[in-house]
């Protein structure tokens, strides 16, 4: 049954119309309205499932009534029933929302109207529902698509179009969406350029073949950032199975993969790291191990997992230790420190640990982790470095300090006991001799040669050091009298006389000088000691070597004049105490004077004329040479300087330099700005040097003559013939001269071996294209001798002695030549 709404003001119409209706079958229950207030309350009571209605009512305006119907009730059918309205009117009414017209005097259409109005209005309900689902579902897909952090996108095969993307690209990408849709190409251009031909190959690769893709790449958005993004895509297969669009999702993964990235960065570090890494549960076992932890302890991740920390334990701590090391982590969560640890097979070594406890975010503990290292090696170390720092290298006995500090201990010992001590300073004869003749290497081998048959005759209290170069400390303590103390030093005389046999080939004979000072007759503490033993032994030397010579009180006194000496030449320099003395050198073809070796003397204030002798050892010591050479160097220049402006710019002038001075790496700038500084020609200057200064170290010396050499400097070799003599490097020294030693020269007449090496070194410089100069030339056969032998040049008090500058000019001036008779 149907339930009708009839809006008729004409009863007899409607009961025509129920007539009709009930003559059609159709089974329907009607009820007629006819003012607006009837037609409201019947509109309210229920749903009608069509209205049928007149067009002409006194009281209602149709088109009001059809636009209020149609508003509230767009599904159900409104059916004019009237009389003859005129087709226009009719077809205004359809337009307006009438769902049929029915004229009263055809009402036998009626049912027919009806029942096609009741079908259409299913059919509206029915779409309109289709319609607000549709509309809801895509509400509900854009609220997804707005909302989800990942962006959604359709596009064709080939991505040259884009049907729709999300606005999570936005985000993503930084672009507008709108961007997209206008240049798809977007999509690829802003690929990392390091990303893109691979993404692009595999996307066309999965496109070709209709697959699905994911692929983890990097975009580059228009500020220079860079983001990770994973890309999935999934083809939309048409009915032949081909796929006709995609559609996909991009996942914003930068978060995740930075943390990955840290992650595997951490993973690496943990694996890696040299140092042992385990991970434990707050009961102790343990859940992780790095490969550190199983190279230093031994354990296998295996056997090391689910055992407890203490699988290291060495049994060297006592309770106490653990337990301070528990209260220190419970209380702050940190612990560290050395700890002996057990390897797996049994050997204990030290460790350096250090224990966190690792927290939630809640602060509650959740787990330890223990670094550790194995300072094993270290500690050799520090043994090492302690064992060097007490211990000469060379021979592994006690050095200065550890010497200082044992005698110091002696001296104690003694004085509790009220016993005597002694200390034998022993230095050995002639070692600079084999040092410097048959180098350093053997000159260590005697050294440590030494140190071993000394130590051959220590007795258990005794000690024994090297107290520096060639000197040794022998501590005797205790002693009984001095006699007990002269025993010894003469079987050490005894031992060091027998000869060494270095390396199998050199046979070298040493001696040593022993100087001995006693406690407490010879002083109360070490370094009285020390100093009066050194006093004797300079004696000893003094003596003529080889020998050992008890402390006087008398020795103290030359001691003292030594610190004296010293003390005055430092203040020398700043006194200007030091002048040069000049002896000629002459040509032995011409008789001239071509030059002059530069001779320093001390005027000691209130003193005489100090000789080299008597303090350049003593400069040579304490380093003040270097500075006494450059005031040589630069004096010497000056007088150039004045032979110049006095029309002798041709003449030469020799400077000794000392081995200190060569090897303290400023010589060729101190030359350098002495020349510049009197504009003196570099030629005029020749410096002397000694075979063993150049021996030290021979490539060092190749470079630093090669650097004098480019300055223009004359070299020539001092002393030659008295030490050792490579002919190997004698060749690759870019020197001038060779100078004969004055010992040879001297007996020329009377030693045959003196007259040959003197020889063959005149002619072995001749050889080498280098001039050759004898020097200490005394006597008129010396000097016939060598020119005989075609010596270049001479030099001596046959023609004269060293003298100060104003006698060199006037020299100069006179003219002198060699004739053949002493001028001083
Ligand atoms: N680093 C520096 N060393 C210097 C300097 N000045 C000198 N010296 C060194 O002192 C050594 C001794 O010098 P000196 O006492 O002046 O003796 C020289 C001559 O006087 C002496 N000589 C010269 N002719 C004869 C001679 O006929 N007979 C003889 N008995 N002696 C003579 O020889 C010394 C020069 O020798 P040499 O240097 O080998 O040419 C001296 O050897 C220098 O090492 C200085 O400024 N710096």
């Amino acid at each position: 049954m149907i339930h009708l709404l009839s809006i008729e003001d004409s009863l007899a119409d409607f009961q025509l119309i129920v007539r009709q209706l009930k003559r059609q079958g159709v089974d329907a229950t009607i009820v007629r309205v006819d003012d607006p207030a009837s037609l409201a309350a019947a509109l309210d009571e229920r749903l009608w499932d069509a209205i049928l209605s007149d067009y002409e009512i006194p009281s209602l305006v149709f088109h009001e009534t059809l636009a209020l119907l149609r508003q509230r009730f767009p599904d159900t059918p409104v059916i004019l029933v009237s009389g003859y309205v005129g087709e226009e009117v009719a077809v205004c009414l359809l337009k307006d929302g009438v769902w049929d017209v029915v004229p009263k005097d055809n009402l036998s259409r009626l049912g027919a109207a009806i029942e096609r109005g009741l079908r259409d209005a299913a059919q509206h309900r029915a779409r309109r529902v289709a319609e607000q689902a549709l509309q809801q579902s895509e509400e509900r897909f854009r609220l997804i698509a707005g909302t989800i952090t990942e962006a959604i996108w359709m596009a064709n095969v080939g991505f040259t179009q884009f049907f729709y993307v999300s606005p999570a690209y936005e985000r993503i990408w930084q672009r507008s969406c709108a961007s997209l849709y206008q240049n798809p190409r977007a999509s690829l251009d802003d690929i990392h350029a390091d990303d893109r031909e691979w993404v692009m190959r595999l996307t066309n690769e999965a496109q070709s073949a209709g697959q699905t893709f994911s692929l983890d790449y990097r975009v580059l958005r228009p500020d220079g950032e860079v983001r990770w993004v994973t890309n999935r895509g999934f083809p939309v297969l048409a009915t032949g199975g081909t796929p006709s669009c995609y559609v996909g999702v991009v996942e914003d993964v930068t978060e995740r993969h930075d943390a990955e990235e840290r992650l595997r960065q951490a993973a690496t570090v943990f694996e890696s790291t040299l140092e042992g890494v385990m991970i434990a549960a707050l009961d102790g076992r343990l859940l992780a191990v790095n490969k550190a932890f199983t190279d230093i302890s031994g354990y296998s991740e295996a056997e090391a997992l689910g055992r407890q920390t203490n699988i290291q334990r060495s049994g060297r701590h006592g309770d106490e230790f653990y337990q301070a090391l528990w209260a220190s982590l419970l209380g702050t969560g940190q612990w560290h420190g050395e700890i002996w640890n057990r390897r797996k097979n049994g050997e204990v070594y030290p460790a350096w640990v250090n224990i966190s406890t690792v927290r939630d975010d809640f602060g509650r503990p959740t787990h330890y982790v223990g670094v550790f290292s194995d300072i094993s090696q270290l500690r050799r170390s520090e043994e090492q470095l302690a064992h060097l720092a007490h211990y000469d290298p060379l021979t592994d006995l006690p050095n200065r300090l550890l010497l200082q500090s044992r005698l110091e201990h002696a001296l104690d010992r003694a004085q509790r006991h009220g016993r005597r001590a002694a200390a034998l300073f022993i230095d050995l004869d002639f070692f600079k001799t084999v040092n410097d003749s048959l180098g350093h290497v053997v000159g260590d081998r005697l050294l440590i040669d030494v140190a071993q048959r000394l130590r051959q005759r220590l007795r258990d209290d005794d000690t024994l050091g090297r107290f520096g170069g060639d000197e040794f400390l022998l501590l005797l303590e205790p002693v009984i009298n001095t006699d007990e103390a002269a025993v010894v030093a003469r079987d050490v005389l005894a031992i060091l006389a027998q000869p060494f046999r270095l390396d199998g080939k050199n046979e070298v004979f040493v001696g040593a000088s022993i100087g001995i000072s006693i406690f407490p007759e010879d002083g109360s503490s070490a370094a009285d000691l020390l100093r009066g033993a050194d006093a004797a032994m300079h004696q000893a030397k003094g003596q003529g070597r080889n020998r050992f010579c008890f402390y006087t009180a008398d020795m103290n006194v030359q001691a003292m004049a030594q610190l004296e000496l010293e003390a005055a030449l430092r203040r020398a320099l700043e006194r200007n105490e030091f002048l040069l003395h000049y002896q000629p050198k002459v040509d032995l073809r011409s008789g001239r004077v071509v030059g002059a070796e530069a001779l320093i003397r001390w005027q000691r204030e209130g003193g005489g004329l100090e000789a080299p002798g008597r303090f350049i050892p003593l400069a040579e010591k304490t380093g003040l040479i270097v500075a006494i050479g450059t005031w040589v160097i630069d004096c010497a220049c000056r007088q150039l300087r004045a032979w110049s402006d006095d029309g002798r710019p041709d003449l030469r002038l020799a400077v000794n330099v000392s081995g200190r001075q060569f090897a303290s790496g400023d010589l060729a700038d101190v030359v350098t700005q002495a020349l510049a500084r009197h504009g003196v020609a570099a030629a005029a200057l020749e410096l002397e040097l000694t075979e063993s200064m150049l021996m030290e170290d021979p490539e060092a010396t190749i470079a630093t003559l090669h650097a004098l050499k480019r300055i223009g400097v004359k070299l020539s070799l001092d002393d030659f013939g008295t030490g050792y003599s490579s002919f190997a490097y004698l060749s690759r020294f870019p020197i001038d001269t060779l100078k004969i030693d004055q010992s040879f020269v001297r007996n020329l007449a009377a030693e045959p071996e003196a007259a040959m090496i003197a020889v063959s070194i005149i002619d072995l410089a001749h050889r080498m294209r280098l001039k050759v100069i004898a020097e200490g030339v005394e006597t008129e056969a010396q000097l016939d001798y060598l020119r005989v032998r075609e010596c270049d040049e001479m030099q001596g008090y046959l023609f004269a002695r060293p003298m100060p500058a104003d006698a060199f000019g006037c020299l100069l001036q006179d003219g002198a030549r060699l004739i053949g008779s002493p001028v001083a």
